[in-house]
């Protein structure tokens, strides 16, 4: 599985943990910036994830800043994206199972990197159920053409 990054500098050091916990764990990372703490905008980093997403780059993506929001926010711009937020790790099973979001925010001012770490690792390995909750997903994709 491939696994897109990118933060803003209130995610840089939180991108970073991910990043090795992830290439430790076995997934193919690509990181799409950024590459410190010096102040840089978020809707960047959150619209090249899902850009990334949206070629077939990766498979999942995870984007982060102070909050989560801005970032989630801008990766939702892209079609096709449905960019979850999630501060536990149900959130983010529930992420892939019932609203198949391919893409994981969180806020690095928000949580500490031990539950990010698990987050991350419930939504990588958690897939979407399908049944009653694919025509909801459907219903989200129909959304995007408003
Ligand atoms: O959380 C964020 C967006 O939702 C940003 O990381 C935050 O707004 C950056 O703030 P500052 O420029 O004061 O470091």
């Amino acid at each position: 599985m491939k696994i897109a990054l990118g933060a803003d500098h209130g995610g840089y050091l939180l991108k970073e943990e991910i990043k090795e916990y992830l290439r430790e764990s076995g997934y193919e990372v690509s990181d799409y910036g950024t590459d410190s703490c010096e102040s840089v905008d978020y809707p960047s980093f959150g619209a090249a994830v899902g850009q990334a997403l949206m070629e077939k780059k990766a498979d999942l993506g995870i984007v982060i800043c102070g909050t989560g929001i801005g970032i989630s926010l801008a990766a939702n711009k892209v079609k096709g994206i449905r960019a979850a937020l999630c501060v536990n790790s149900y959130m983010a099973r529930m992420a892939r199972e019932h609203n198949n979001a391919n893409v994981l925010a969180l806020g690095a001012r928000v949580i500490g990197a031990g539950l990010a770490l698990d987050i991350v690792d419930t939504f990588v390995k958690a897939s979407f159920a399908g049944g009653r909750h694919a025509k909801r997903v459907e219903m989200l994709s129909a959304l995007e053409n408003i």
